[in-house]
């Protein structure tokens, strides 16, 4: 009774004992989905405390995921919770749990339903939706190679009009962000429409993707941010519907074909419901691509012909912003590894001089004809860019360290897992991609260092030490890149299992073909750098912080 009868003294110490009382007692009670299931018999995850009411573990998950998520599996094993923002966020790990996870189908462990949980206040919830496979196979390799010339194109035309004159400065990041937005639009409408609208989407793009505000979010009136962004999305909306309309007409009585770019693909499927019968299930980027009718989808002969148009701008616009958030961070992160050290700027130069000649351009349209002209069954030519294995291994080192995020779902029904534990329905689950990329097992001491030599120069399996530095004795795949499988765990920042990102290949073209171009034509000397970057907790690339200023001279 004597410390009430002190405290009652100390109005200050009362109300910090109240606070604390009260925070012990919040972080002591399970989840509300936590005692759902374990009032229906079920075991759940161990539970990492979460010391804020309301916040949760947020400022633990906000300074760095990855170091968060590696301390909770040391401390409470391959599979834990936390509570963020009230949601229950489950933690996996281990080759059999991760397996578990990306192979389960959509209707059991969502991805759309958790990016639309927790993202759709940024862009609006009816962009996630599940994309069929038909729509999925004009995102094979052979349509990169085809859509590679318009690319290569836009590029030159943009930055022809951004460095003006014999040399500047710029603003790397801005620019960057730019281009990729015109290369995502020319690849998902089509090059004629990316470089007619390309700048101007990438503006509105820009607004969505950069200009929101928490006080816009909460507030219960419309602010000028919600007006802005409101106009953004429908000035992209209305171009994209325009581009809808032409091809509707064009596509009428086409039947699908070999040559048909995304665009083309999403009306053949979305407006007139037909289906490739030719797909090749080997060439889909997607491991488990078994989802060409998506549960509940309808026939969309069913259904009235503006509600298919608009079914297709929304499929347009949800991937435009998938295909440019990743791709135009991931490009900053190369650059900003690539243009502070001559000598890597250098090797790209001249792998893709080696391999393209000084007029790029046409050179790809000449192996483009050869290939075609190839007949079937006889073995092709290679693409140019699949060979020019150093500049791909460069790039692939750039994405293992800053793809740090990982993977990101939403148990639509409990989750059982082979070791008795049960995921909760409700609750987000996350796999990250930290503790692989960090991992010494896999590359050394050092796995957190960019050493684009330890992909150029893998080290036999034998003599790998997990000490050394700069190592790594795995397997690469056609991209030159770790293996991103799920058995093989060695690099999941593209996600793997059913959601794969079916977007990889091009992702790795509009980078090293706009790289390339920049180096080719121009000296970079970099006056400010990033200066670090912040690691998602969802998936993709790290995001940076700081300024990328660089200046430029023309090469003569
Ligand atoms: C470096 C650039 C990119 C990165 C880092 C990236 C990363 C990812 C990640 C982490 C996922 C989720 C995987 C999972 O949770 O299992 C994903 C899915 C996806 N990505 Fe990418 N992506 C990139 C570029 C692209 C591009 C260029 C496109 C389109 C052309 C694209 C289209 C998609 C689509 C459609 C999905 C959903 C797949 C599904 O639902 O099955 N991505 N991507």
């Amino acid at each position: 009774m004597a410390i009430f009868a002190q405290l009652a003294r100390h109005p200050l110490a009362t109300a910090v004992s109240a606070v604390l009382v009260v925070l012990f007692l919040i972080r002591r009670r399970p989840h509300r989905l936590d005692r759902a299931a374990i009032k229906a018999g079920l075991v759940v995850p161990p539970r990492a405390p979460a010391p804020f009411p309301f916040i949760g573990n947020l400022i633990a998950m906000g300074i760095h995921p990855g170091h968060f998520i590696i301390r909770g599996h040391k401390k409470y094993g391959d599979v834990f919770s936390t509570t963020v923002m009230q949601h229950n966020f489950v933690f996996v790990t281990g080759k059999s749990h991760i397996m578990r996870v990306t192979s389960a189908p959509e209707r059991q462990l969502s991805l759309n339903e958790a990016y639309k949980d927790l993202f759709g206040f940024i862009v609006g919830t009816e962009i996630f939706v599940p994309v069929s496979k038909s729509v999925f196979s004009a995102l094979t390799s052979s349509r990169v190679e085809a859509m590679t010339p318009a690319l290569m194109h836009v590029t030159q035309r943009y930055l022809e009009n951004k460095f003006k004159g014999d040399m500047g400065k710029v603003d790397m990041q801005l620019l960057i962000n730019e281009l990729v937005a015109v290369l995502s639009v020319s690849l998902i409408c089509g090059g004629d429409f990316g470089l007619e609208y390309g700048p101007e989407v990438a503006d509105n793009m820009n607004i969505l993707e950069t200009d929101y505000s928490v006080f816009s979010a909460l507030s219960p009136f419309e602010t000028a941010v919600v007006r802005r962004r409101r106009a953004a999305r429908l000035r992209i909306m209305a171009l994209v519907e325009a581009q809808a309309r032409k091809r509707v007409e064009k596509l009428r009585d086409q039947p699908m074909k070999p040559t048909d770019d995304y665009f083309d693909r999403l009306v053949h499927v979305m407006f007139y419901g037909r289906v490739d019968k030719t797909i090749d299930e080997t060439s889909i980027a997607n491991e488990f691509a078994d989802n060409d009718k998506p549960e509940g989808e309808v026939d969309p002969r069913d259904i009235p012909e503006e509600e298919r148009i608009y079914n297709i701008v929304i499929s347009a616009f949800g991937l435009i912003y998938g295909a440019h958030t990743n791709t135009s961070v991931s490009a900053m992160a190369h650059l900003c590894e690539i243009l502070p050290r001559p000598e890597y700027m250098d090797i790209l130069r001249k792998d893709f001089v080696d391999h393209l000649g000084n007029d790029a351009i046409t050179s790809f349209k000449a192996y483009l004809t050869r290939v075609n002209a190839t007949p079937r069954g006889q073995p092709k030519e290679v693409s140019p860019f699949v060979q020019m294995r150093t500049t791909n291994r460069i790039l692939s080192e750039s994405l293992r360290v800053h793809l740090d995020g990982g993977m990101l779902r939403k148990a639509l029904e409990d989750v059982h897992l082979d070791n008795g534990v049960t995921i909760p329905k409700g609750s987000f689950v996350i796999i990250n991609a930290y503790p692989i990329l960090a991992s010494p097992r896999l590359y050394g001491a050092d796995g957190e260092t960019w050493n684009p030599n330890r992909l150029i120069k893998p080290i036999p399996p034998g003599e790998f030490d997990e000490s050394s530095t700069g190592g790594f004795s795995g397997k690469l795949d056609d991209l030159q890149s770790p293996l991103v499988r799920s058995s093989d765990l060695q690099m999941s920042g593209f996600g793997s299992g059913r959601h794969l990102c079916p977007g990889r290949f091009h992702a790795y073209r509009m980078i090293n073909q706009m790289t390339a171009q920049m180096l080719v034509n121009f000296d970079f000397v970099v006056e400010s750098n990033f200066d670090k970057w912040w690691p998602v907790p969802y998936g993709g690339t790290a995001r940076p912080l700081g300024k990328f200023i660089v200046f430029w001279k023309r090469r003569v």
